[in-house]
């Protein structure tokens, strides 16, 4: 038996004449044999990239390993300017971070230029236990304006890119075990519906703004010009420099900004000497504030 096309037939050899007999494939299983499985994501911290990875993972072992995951870490600058095709085969698993409430502002552009052309998409927003507001529903209308068919979608708490307590170790067993039932519905409706619909996410359209701190009299505060410092610790092992997210780290000088800051944590949470910290005041407070009123527990949300 082989596959000559995708989605629509199969050949089944007649052994005592070798002639193929094609006939069509309506069957869920088959649909998702012709299918090729592909996860990417933005993920400064780690966060976003475990939840992705495991959810592409466990799709891909449901199939029993017959799928490679084509992977694409789009964290780093240099790979968000190649180019992006996808096609109708494709099943994409794309996540980001919520920044603000949002998609990360600094993605659109690149998540803009991703060309889908009739592929499946699954989208993943996570977000550090305050609220994902608007990056979900964004999320999928991006993907959908590029040509995906979202079929899946899914909300997830990741520990505050700002704090080491807020939503601190997660996504945690609790987490991973719904993101792997998650993967199973994903998998069950792949192979189920003969038409894959899309899905209705919890959001606004228009957009509510960008969420903005505020300070102690309660106005909103812009922390977009906050810096990283850098303390006597820094052993100038460059690690900062390789994994800032929009290059910003000058190579020579480690202590010196050649670009924005975006505020990700990457570089603070990531060294290994604990040589880079912020000392912001209203980020500070922002960041207190995060850490004394966001003590529940927020639970994952999955739209199928
Ligand atoms: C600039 C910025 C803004 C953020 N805004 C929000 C937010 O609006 N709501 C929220 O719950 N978490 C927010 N977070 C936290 C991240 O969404 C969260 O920690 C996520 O897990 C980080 O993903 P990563 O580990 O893949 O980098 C923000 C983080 C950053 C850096």
């Amino acid at each position: 038996m082989r596959r000559n096309s995708y989605l629509t037939e199969l050949y089944v050899v007649d052994s005592s004449t070798n002639n193929k007999i094609s006939k069509n494939i309506d069957n869920g299983w088959m649909f998702i044999m012709n299918n090729k499985l592909n996860t990417m994501y933005f993920s400064p911290t780690g966060t976003t990239k475990k939840i992705v990875s495991a959810i592409g993972k466990k799709i891909s072992a449901k199939i029993d390993g017959e799928m490679i995951i084509n992977n694409i870490d789009f964290t780093l600058p240099e790979v968000r300017k190649e180019a992006v095709f996808f096609a109708r085969e494709d099943i994409v698993i794309i996540g980001v971070p919520v920044y603000a409430g949002r998609v990360p502002n600094i993605l659109l552009k690149y998540l803009n230029s991703i060309k889908g052309n009739g592929a499946l998409a699954i989208s993943v927003v996570v977000y550090g236990n305050r609220d994902y507001d608007d990056a979900l529903i964004e999320l999928k209308d991006i993907l959908e304006l590029n040509g995906f068919t979202v079929i899946a979608g899914g909300a997830f708490i990741g520990e505050h890119s700002f704090s080491r307590i807020l939503a601190k170790n997660r996504p945690d067993k609790k987490d991973m075990a719904i993101v792997s039932d998650f993967a199973d519905q994903i998998y069950s409706k792949l192979t189920t519906q003969n038409k894959i619909q899309s899905i209705v996410v919890r959001g606004n359209n228009p957009y509510r703004k960008h969420y903005m701190p505020k300070n102690e009299d309660g106005i909103p505060v812009d922390i977009r010009k906050v810096t990283p410092k850098t303390n006597s610790n820094c052993i100038d092992c460059k690690l900062c420099v390789n994994i800032c997210p929009v290059g910003s780290i000058d190579y020579e000088d480690v202590s010196k900004l050649n670009g924005i800051c975006i505020k990700c944590g990457a570089c603070i949470k990531k060294c290994p000497t604990q040589a880079k910290y912020f000392d912001d005041k209203d980020y500070l407070r922002h960041k207190y504030e995060l850490e004394v009123n966001l003590t529940r527990r927020r639970e994952p949300e999955l739209f199928l």
